[in-house]
């Protein structure tokens, strides 16, 4: 059998910077063909980044795509790499988007994938399932392709898929099959959660059975918004094995030696489509496929064999800990900003928040701010000194005492408005070193507190970006744990003072105050809050497992209230199947209430 030796770049492109993710392509090219690569892969929508949303509708960054693949591949070849097949993903489009009521359904915007050669592009595979749930809206925005293209490289026959086409049942896979392809490649911007690196490599597998081929899977890394891809690129054979595996969450050239049986020769021809084009997706019989001659058997194989070998597993406190580091430092980096500043309490949010920044952008890229009131204990003060000094972040304290007497003699308040007014002036401390001096805020709100809207509005909850938005409260005290321990591994200091994690939470806002006087105890808060959040399950479910119906009822009624609190917080990383914001929709106005 022949050997391809294949290169999957698991690389970190920016959206709508398409001469910069073009830089990317050039250099991983030249990096991989200097290895020997004969095969070189970059993920889904490679040039635009992903996913580009609206900006589908823009002609002019439709054709200024087009036009960034022309160019790449005429660059490609002036660079001297163009007798290498570069496959990369792209947008296109073969009609007008297709918004609302497309005059011609079977033509508009594609989330297409082009192999380039030889300064060509020589074959185009336009996405055939699009996802349409939780974070993706790609009905909105694609029309599915219905052909399958099999580009025979080095005389091996390789097909061409695009993320969510391994997601589902029958169409490529199966075409992939009905063609007798040795290879198939799957290019992807698949978001992280946590546990998803499981369900992908299972279905991988499946996928790998039902064309009876080998699966190169290659993944795209890095933060976009409250997006964070992680990576976890495979190349697994038709009976399941893993042949190579590149690391999680972290950049990776994976270059690995497959021997794969030649095509079939002469080819089989190409046949069209059994349906006419149409918004419906096609089943795996019904596709047609398209063949691309690329190049004949290629005559000097390898002369030792390269494996790109299996890297290991990640912990799933590690997991989370390197996705909320990659998410904060890429929207820190691809938004222009060179410092973060966050108020330090002294409490487990601000200290876990802290430590993520000083992992994910350096220590003296941090502006941790301590505001102490009259009513901040001697030891909230304590901490933030002392992580601090543990993490050498930038430490500043101002007083707000003072600001909040001041405003209290032009307007008298009482009660819960005088309790908020100092997380109010907290805000205006934090917003205005922002303006002043340019780092981006943080804001510390962590998933149980956005849920049932425990943060002041226009107070704590400013920010511009949030880390913890989609950690539950239980699991930032195991993320400080786990960080901890990390640092004691590796002969570092812990940066997270011990008293930050044991502690009872305290908002501090009137003498005494503690969380539990609010709420319930953070378990049972977190447990109720998977199932009726992140589950969508009903009062009845919750209460059948087990809550006290009197403890749901305020619970539910709490993240019910709390939504106008949630449409305008700030963006923060993804890591669960379902974070506030896109992947969990609701009205503001509503008068349905979960009953008794
Ligand atoms: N449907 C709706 N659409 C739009 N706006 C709506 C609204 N309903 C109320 N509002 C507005 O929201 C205001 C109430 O919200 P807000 O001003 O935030 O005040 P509120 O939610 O009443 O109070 C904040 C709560 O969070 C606690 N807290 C504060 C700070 C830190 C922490 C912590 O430990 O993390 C906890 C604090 O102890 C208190 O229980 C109303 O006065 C009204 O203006
Ligand atoms: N004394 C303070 N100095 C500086 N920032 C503060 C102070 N108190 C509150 N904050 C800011 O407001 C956020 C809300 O914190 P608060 O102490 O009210 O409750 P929390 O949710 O328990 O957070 P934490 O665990 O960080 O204390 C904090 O994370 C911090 O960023
Ligand atoms: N870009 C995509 O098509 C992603 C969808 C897919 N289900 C995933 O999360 O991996």
């Amino acid at each position: 059998m022949p050997t391809l030796r294949i290169a999957l770049a698991q690389v970190n492109p920016t959206v709508g910077d398409l001469t910069g993710n073009a830089g990317i392509v050039r250099s991983t090219t030249r990096a991989a063909r200097d290895a020997g690569a004969r095969l070189v892969v970059f993920p889904e929508m490679m040039l635009t980044g992903y996913p580009v949303e609206d900006l589908v509708f823009r002609q002019s960054f439709v054709a200024a795509s087009r036009a960034a693949l022309e160019r790449l591949a005429a660059d490609l070849d002036g660079d001297g790499l163009g007798d290498t097949p570069v496959a990369v993903g792209f947008l296109d489009a073969d009609g007008p988007p297709a918004v609302n009521s497309p005059t011609d359904p079977s033509a508009g915007a594609r989330n297409a994938l082009a192999v380039l050669h030889r300064g060509r592009v020589v074959a185009r595979y336009f996405k055939h399932h699009l996802p349409n749930y939780g974070v993706f809206d790609e009905d909105r925005y694609f029309v599915p392709g219905n052909t399958l293209v099999v580009v025979r490289i080095d005389g091996i026959d390789v097909a061409l898929t695009i993320c969510e086409d391994m997601w589902q049942v029958g169409g490529p896979f199966a075409a992939a099959r009905r063609a007798g392809v040795g290879l198939v490649l799957t290019v992807n911007g698949s978001p992280f959660e946590l546990h998803k690196d499981d369900t992908r490599l299972a279905l991988v597998r499946r996928r790998a059975a039902e064309a009876d081929a080998t699966i190169a899977y290659l993944n795209m890394v890095g933060g976009q918004d409250e997006l964070v891809f992680d990576g976890d690129s495979m190349i697994v054979a038709p009976g399941g094995e893993v042949l190579a595996r590149a690391p999680q969450l972290a950049e990776h050239l994976l270059i690995h030696d497959l021997d794969l049986p030649l095509g079939l020769l002469p080819p089989p021809p190409s046949t069209p489509a059994l349906a006419a084009h149409s918004k419906a997706e096609l089943v795996g019989d019904e596709m047609g496929i398209e063949r691309v001659h690329v190049s004949d058997p290629h005559p000097a194989l390898p002369a030792t064999p390269l494996q790109g070998g299996l890297a290991g597993r990640l912990s799933d406190e590690a997991e989370v800990w390197n996705a909320l580091v990659l998410g904060l430092g890429d929207y820190v980096r691809k938004n222009g900003f060179r410092q973060v500043a966050l108020g330090l309490s002294g409490g487990i949010d601000s200290s876990v928040v802290a430590a993520i920044a000083v992992d994910a952008i350096g220590p003296d890229a941090v502006i941790g701010v301590s505001m102490p009131s009259q009513h901040s204990s001697a030891h909230s003060r304590e901490d933030a000194a002392e992580l601090a000094k543990r993490t050498g972040l930038e430490y500043r304290v101002h007083e707000i005492q003072p600001m909040v007497d001041t405003f209290l003699t032009g307007m008298s308040l009482s009660g819960l408005a005088l309790e908020n007014l100092q997380a109010r002036v907290r805000g205006v401390i934090l917003m205005s070193i922002s303006n002043q001096e340019g780092p981006l805020v943080l804001t510390t709100g962590n998933k149980s507190e956005l849920a049932v809207g425990y943060s002041t509005l226009y107070g704590d909850s400013v920010g511009g970006f949030n880390p913890l938005k989609d950690v539950p409260k239980t699991l930032v005290w195991k993320l400080a744990r786990w960080r901890n321990d990390e640092a004691l591994r590796t002969g570092e200091e812990p940066p997270i003072p011990e008293r930050s994690i044991e502690k009872p939470p305290s908002a501090e806002l009137r003498p005494g105050q503690l969380d539990s006087d609010s709420l319930p105890d953070y378990d049972e808060l977190d447990s109720m809050l998977l199932s009726y959040v992140d589950g969508d399950q009903g009062r009845a479910d919750l209460v059948a497992a087990g809550h006290e119906p009197e403890v749901v009822d305020r619970v539910l009624h709490l993240v019910d209230l709390a939504e106008y609190k949630r449409r305008q917080s700030a963006p923060g990383t993804k890591i669960s199947i379902k974070a506030f914001g896109r992947d969990r929709r609701l009205p503001i106005t509503n008068r349905w209430r979960e009953t008794g």
